[in-house]
């Protein structure tokens, strides 16, 4: 698939600099520009540039103070900056560096030698950006691997602590698979896995949910912000689309089509603590339930409340 153009945010309050870099780069790049730190800083959140060319005199907020905010901001820290200034002294140039800057371009821009920095740059941060993407992927079913959902649950337990916000995991996982695998083979199994994991996403889609293969035939799904009954109602959609699309497997012990059993445990850090809440102890308590729910006689929920240690009653 051919790859859009990389996007470029210029930050400068000159128009002639401004106007000389757009030329320069605007045949091969998406350009936005902005003529301030608080302009350029909001656009970096919004159109996610995969580099940022920053003026580092300009008025009110230099470029250096600039790009410290970038780099202290989750949503900005990766995007690489390279610094455009006349002040080409070494200390100067070095401190561009320190900040975190990945180049630093001297003015007058000489145009060749901008748009090779700026070629290597970009390419460099999407290689990054696929890298991560694919150590972040099961490749089969395309969703979230179990190295994401560790890294996102940790996220989760740490935002919806500091918000105060109730946080709730479902572990699903598919009854009968073996059976499933030995009597239809193992490529209709895999076609099977992807299913499953369509229907998931289809019922956990706001953007703080995570939907994730954590292996073989389990899933993990991380529902940020949401209490109890809104966690047992998106289980119970996922327990009644099963029971609506009627997969077939012959050889399910319970019901007559594929189903799931779910595991949910919720959190409420409402009342402040944390201490002893950890991906550990959450994942433990979510998989004791689906255990519950499998010796229960599968396609069904179990759930338990997870305590938080150390919060005043
Ligand atoms: N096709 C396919 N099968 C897989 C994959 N990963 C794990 N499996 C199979 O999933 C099956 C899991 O079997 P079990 O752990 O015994 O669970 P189960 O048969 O679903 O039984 P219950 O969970 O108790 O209902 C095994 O046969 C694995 O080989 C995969 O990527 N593709």
């Amino acid at each position: 698939m051919p790859q859009t153009r990389p996007r470029v945010l210029i930050v400068d309050d000159d128009t002639t600099t401004i106007h000389i870099i757009a030329a320069a780069l605007s045949s091969d790049y998406e350009v936005t520009i902005a003529t301030t730190a608080g302009e350029g800083f909001r656009l970096a959140t919004t159109v996610k540039p995969h580099i940022i060319l920053v003026d580092v005199v300009m008025p009110q907020v230099s470029g250096f103070e600039f790009c410290k905010q970038l780099k202290q901001d989750e949503r900005t820290h990766k995007i690489p900056v390279i610094f455009v200034s006349a002040e080409d002294t070494i200390r100067q140039q070095t401190k561009g560096f320190d900040i975190g800057g990945v180049d630093y371009i001297i003015k007058p821009v000489e145009v060749p030698i901008l748009k090779a920095r700026v070629k290597t740059h970009t390419r460099l941060y999407r290689q990054t950006l696929q890298l991560e993407s694919l150590a972040a992927t099961d490749p089969l079913t395309n969703l979230a691997n179990r190295r994401k959902f560790d890294e996102a649950i940790e996220h989760e337990i740490e935002r919806c602590q500091r918000n105060g916000n109730p946080l709730a995991l479902l572990i699903v996982d598919i009854d009968d698979f073996k059976s499933y695998n030995d009597y239809y083979g193992h490529a209709k199994g895999d076609d099977c896995l992807v299913a499953v994991a369509r229907i998931l996403k289809a019922e956990a889609k706001r953007s703080t949910d995570l939907v994730s293969r954590l292996g073989g035939e389990e899933f993990g799904i991380i529902l940020g912000e949401t209490d109890d009954s809104g966690a047992m109602a998106i289980a119970e959609a996922i327990i009644a689309e099963f029971r609506h699309q009627q997969i077939e497997h012959v050889k399910a012990n319970q019901a007559a089509y594929l189903s799931v059993s779910i595991g949910v445990t919720f959190v409420d850090f409402s009342r402040g603590g944390r201490q002893g809440v950890s991906i550990r102890t959450l994942v433990d308590t979510a998989d004791h339930a689906l255990y519950r729910a499998k010796d229960a006689g599968r396609n069904r929920i179990e759930y338990e409340y997870l305590e938080v240690p150390g919060k005043p009653h």
